[in-house]
């Protein structure tokens, strides 16, 4: 289709005019789902000390080295080290500590015993005992002191997304305090006169509004603010106002559906003319796209207002803008390849974003097919539901077969 720009152009003018958000300090527990600005370095090693990795006795292996059960070894107990002692208690050739999980290890000791390697085990650990078992090895379950991580040390690269995990490894390090980038301040505006809020009765031509749903939720999904969430006419200078309103409520972004294409009422196209470049893409859907920015930076993104149309673009184009405000290193869903479980047409001369659903019922080879009946048609908002990732057909191809290798952006 002639005329039309590449996806990878037009997502090249979104991020060239993407300026990374301010960074700042915030507690670790307020950190979830923002992104590391400064690299986040262990303020304590990992461990912390040398201790035990199993409830039982710390021992000198040279005591218990040739222990078994017609030979056991007679040790000592001379002291008792619960998780949180201070203690570090010399130990004599034949002695040991009763020591639990976690607990650091004596000085004096090379290596743990388990209960359950002793004759009398927890319920006779406190006089004298019998190993009946010879650990494996010098320094057998003892975690060492820094065998994870040394203070310092770079746990994870600034870019990266912080989660319950990347959260948990920070606390573990003794750290406080993360840098990271503040959220993007967004607003959502549907535009179309024939909208109603879900739930109230329709008349003739009217149809429930369901774009700031879905683009709000997507908002927060790519950790972003939704600061005004709003439905504007196909008449007048709604879209204006709201953009003045940006500034007023400091947004960075704001995401309008609808009005963009070719017809008599194109709110958003016929009035942000002068701050908003309209161009047609060669993706389906998502065909018709507006994109540019206030003066003040503001990114005004203008979808398509089919609600397909505007879950891809939002997709392809705003989530690595949201992304990349937050300065974050990896802009991409992840990708792989899937056999085709069913055979579907292409559009021609368009990258074609299906909403696709994947069989997991074999492991080893999931496979994908459309999510709606209908293919593509950029309509069919119910089956929407369906969808759990999207699949992306090169604008070459005319139609995918059974079995063809098919990539699939995960979701
Ligand atoms: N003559 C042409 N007509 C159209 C073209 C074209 O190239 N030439 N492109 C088509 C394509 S492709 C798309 S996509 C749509 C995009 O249209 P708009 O962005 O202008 O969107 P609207 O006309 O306002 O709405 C389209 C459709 O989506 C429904 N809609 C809109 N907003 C919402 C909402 N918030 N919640 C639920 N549904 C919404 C709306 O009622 C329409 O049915 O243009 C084609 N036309
Ligand atoms: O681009 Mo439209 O989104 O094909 O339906």
């Amino acid at each position: 289709m002639s005329g039309l720009r590449t996806v990878e152009e037009q997502l090249e003018r979104v991020l060239a005019a993407v300026r990374p958000l301010e960074a700042h300090v915030v507690p670790v527990p307020a950190a979830i789902g923002r992104t590391l600005r400064e690299p986040l370095r262990a303020a304590v090693d990992i461990p912390v000390f040398d201790n035990s990795a199993m409830d039982g006795f710390a021992v000198r292996f040279a005591d218990v080295a040739d222990a078994s059960p017609d030979r056991p070894a007679r040790l000592q107990v001379v002291a008792d080290l619960p998780a949180g002692t201070a203690l570090d208690p010399a130990l004599r050739a034949g002695q040991a500590a009763r020591i639990m999980t976690g607990s650091p290890v004596p000085t004096a000791a090379d290596a743990i015993v388990p209960f359950e390697d002793t004759a009398g085990g927890l319920a006779d650990s406190l006089g004298e005992i019998e190993v009946r078992h010879a650990p494996a090895a010098v320094g057998a379950h003892i975690r060492r002191r820094g065998g994870d991580a040394r203070t310092g040390d770079e746990l994870l690269p600034a870019g990266v997304a912080l989660g319950p995990l990347q959260l948990a490894a920070a606390a573990a390090a003794g750290v406080a305090e993360v840098v990271v980038s503040r959220a993007p301040r967004v607003i959502v505006v549907s535009t179309g006169s024939e909208l109603v809020a879900p739930g109230l009765p329709l008349t003739h031509g009217q149809i429930p509004e369901s774009n700031s749903e879905l683009l709000a939720g997507l908002v927060a999904e790519a950790a972003g603010e939704v600061v005004l969430r709003t439905t504007v006419a196909d008449d007048g200078d709604g879209p204006a106002r709201i953009v003045a309103e940006a500034g007023r409520l400091g947004a960075d972004v704001v995401v309008f559906s609808g009005g963009v294409s070719a017809g008599a009422y194109e709110v958003v196209k016929n009035t942000l003319g002068e701050v908003m470049e309209f161009a047609r893409v060669a993706m389906q859907p998502g065909k018709p796209q507006g994109f540019g920015a206030t003066a003040g930076g503001v990114l005004l993104f203008g979808l398509p207002g089919n609600p397909v149309s505007a879950a891809v673009s939002f997709e392809v184009f705003v989530r690595p803008a949201l992304l990349a405000l937050q300065g974050r290193s990896d802009l991409e869903r992840p990708r792989m390849l899937l056999p085709a479980a069913s055979a579907w047409r292409t559009p021609p001369g368009r990258r074609q974003y299906l909403p696709a659903v994947i069989d997991r019922t074999d492991p080893a080879r999931w496979t994908v097919a459309p999510a709606t009946g209908g293919g593509s048609a950029s309509h069919l908002a119910g089956g929407l539901a369906r969808a759990q990732a999207w699949a992306i057909v090169p604008a070459e191809t005319a139609e995918v077969a059974v079995g063809d290798a098919v990539e699939v952006m995960l979701r």
